[in-house]
């Protein structure tokens, strides 16, 4: 399949995201990495999302910052395959980190403590 690298959309993840829907469409035996996994199923998806979180972890700890991009962007891609599946679009995430923005951690985490000791 041919590709170039020139996105038709500003937003790198969204260009990523609806050419992942374009290949979750393809028949059978088209050549596509991202149909191979909705071939294989969600386990797989899952499974390549655990494999890439640990070795950006992994290049976290190296301290080599180029390795540390290579490998999120292979987290981040495999994550969109994910939302994918589920048909969610990015724009879903952002959303809720915009919903989170401003918010602390801190306090929210003591809010959801509190809300938890008043439901026992
Ligand atoms: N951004 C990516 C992208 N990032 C990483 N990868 C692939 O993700 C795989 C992960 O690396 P691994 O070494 O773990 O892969 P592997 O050993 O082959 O995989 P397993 O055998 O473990 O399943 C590699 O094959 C990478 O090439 C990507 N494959 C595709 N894309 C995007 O998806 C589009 C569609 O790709 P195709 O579906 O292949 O046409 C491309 O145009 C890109 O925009």
């Amino acid at each position: 399949m041919s590709s170039d690298n020139t996105s038709p959309h500003p937003d790198i993840l969204e260009a990523v995201y609806q050419i992942i829907l374009e290949r979750k469409q393809l028949g059978p035996g088209e050549k596509s990495y991202v149909k191979s996994l909705y071939d294989k199923g969600l386990d797989k998806i899952l499974a390549k999302i655990g494999e890439e979180a640990t070795e950006t972890a992994v290049a976290g700890k190296g301290g080599n910052p180029d390795e540390v991009v290579y490998e999120a962007a292979d987290l981040i891609f495999h994550l969109l395959v994910l939302l994918g599946y589920y048909e969610l679009p990015p724009e879903t995430i952002y959303a809720e980190l915009r919903r989170r923005f401003g918010v602390s951690g801190i306090d929210e985490k003591a809010s959801r403590q509190l809300s938890e000791g008043s439901d026992s």
